[in-house]
Parts: structure tokens; sequence; C-alpha cells
């Protein structure tokens, strides 16, 4: 599978639709380590579909809808639902029906069974903290990109044993931020990650101008009061903002 995260097993209880063209930030670097970011397959990688994935912590699924179609039209497809909610996957699901052009994902996949739910869902691709065998076991037979998050060597390591390329790098900020990821990128070039957790609009570009980094992630398009008063409008603008980082 070219070293990208999908499984060529069957899909899963539900089968969603192909991933849209993209302008996302490259496929991995095969066994290269090459720092070129080319076009990225887009049906096999969540690294190729946007450089900037919101990660969206929704209390009220009814919230979904305009908040997705605000992240689209300020030039943010890709969306990460967090399972951390009850309404998470109301939310993933109302998002599938009424925005197709949103490339909806679950985030804070912990267990087999919530892969399962994610996809029955709707989700286009999954997103977890952590990885355990299990977890990463049903994650490989989702059918769908997913990344599985990490923050030291030895797991990096224990990944591409697994042939995964792609991962999460979780919390960025904390776990050593673009340092720590410019010293993996020597030893271990294949592979390439999503930096997540502390990162905001003046610290992303930072982390997209590393070889080794496809996209960031993120909640700073999505602050607090905005929802609270369902200010798509604010959203939509701050979600410009983060995808004219790419530019
Ligand atoms: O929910 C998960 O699965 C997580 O891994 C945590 C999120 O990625 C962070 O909460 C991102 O939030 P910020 O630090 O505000 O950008």
């Amino acid at each position: 599978m070219g070293g990208v995260n999908r499984a060529a097993s069957s899909p899963g209880p539900s089968t969603p639709p192909p991933l849209p063209a993209s302008p996302g930030r490259g496929d991995p670097h095969e066994q290269t380590g090459a720092p070129s970011k080319p076009s990225a397959s887009p049906t096999s990688s969540v690294l190729g579909l946007a450089p900037v994935i919101p990660v969206v912590v929704l209390h009220d699924a009814a919230d979904a809808v305009p908040l997705a179609r605000a992240l689209v039209a300020g030039g943010l497809p890709a969306i990460e639902v967090t399972l951390r909610t009850p309404a998470a996957l109301d939310a993933i699901r109302a998002v599938t029906d009424e925005v197709p052009e949103a490339v909806i994902g679950a985030g804070t996949v912990l267990t087999p069974g919530q892969v399962e739910a994610a996809l029955t869902a709707g989700s286009r691709f999954l997103v977890s903290p952590g990885w355990s065998p299990r977890l990463l076991g049903a994650m490989k037979d989702s059918g769908v990109p997913f990344l599985p998050g990490v923050s030291t060597a030895s797991e990096v390591v224990t990944l591409l044993e697994e042939g995964i390329t792609e991962m999460k790098f979780f919390p960025a900020e904390a776990a050593g931020g673009t340092a720590y990821l410019k010293s993996l990128a020597a030893p271990l070039p294949q592979a390439r990650f999503c930096p997540t957790g502390g990162i905001g609009l003046a610290s992303a570009p930072s982390y997209l101008a590393l070889p080794n980094v496809g996209c960031v992630g993120g909640t700073w398009m999505l602050p607090d009061e905005a929802l609270a008063t369902k200010d798509w409008d604010r959203v939509r603008r701050l979600a410009q903002e983060a995808a004219a980082l790419a530019a």
C-alpha cells in the first residue's frame, strides 16, 4: 500500500465514499526520506487530506452541520470530531449526511468498538492520541486511513515495523515540539506526522515547514466562545486564516 496507513482488507461496516482530491501536503516519502512534499493519493493518506485538521469537541450534535459548513467554507474540509462527548457519533452522522464536501473523521478513537461505531456513523478517517496492538489491529482492518498517536522514537520504530508510516505526534508541544520532530527526521525519515496538541496559528507554520510533517491538528480555529454563541462566521474566518498557512 505504498507505506500509507490503509488496510487492503475489506472495509468496515459502512463503506464510505472515496475521499475527494485535496490540497494536502503530500504522500509519505516511501523509503527515500526526501524532503519534497508531493501531492498525496487522497484515498489513502490522512496527511494528504489538508494541511490543517480542525479537532472538534462537540457537546450538541445540532451544531455539527453549521460548524462543518463554516470550516469547509473557510478552506478546512478535513474535520476530526473527537469521540470524547456523547454527541460525537450523531455529529459525524449529520455531517456525513448533510455536508458531503467535508471529509469527516473520528478522533480520540481508543477501542475496536469505537472504530466500528465511528465507521458506521460515516467516519472517513480515524485518529487516536495513542495506540495499542488491539486498537492498531482494528484500525488496520477498518479500510479507511488512520493515524495512531506516538510521542517517542520507540513507538515510531514499533509502528514502522508494522508498516505504519503516518502517525499523530501527540501531545506535540509538550512532547518536544518541532525540535523533537527534527531530531526524529534524521534516523526515521520514513515516518511522517500530524503534530497535534498545543499548536496555534503562530506555531503551526514552523511545524508545517518540517519535511516529516504532513499536516497539523488543532482547536485554535474553534474557540469555546464562538461555539457557545454559535458564531459560525468567526469560525469560518479563523478557518480561512488557518488554511492560508499552507499557501
Ligand atoms: O482528543 C484527542 O484524541 C487528542 O488527542 C487531543 C487533541 O488532539 C487535542 O485536544 C488538541 O487540542 P489543542 O491542544 O487545543 O490543539
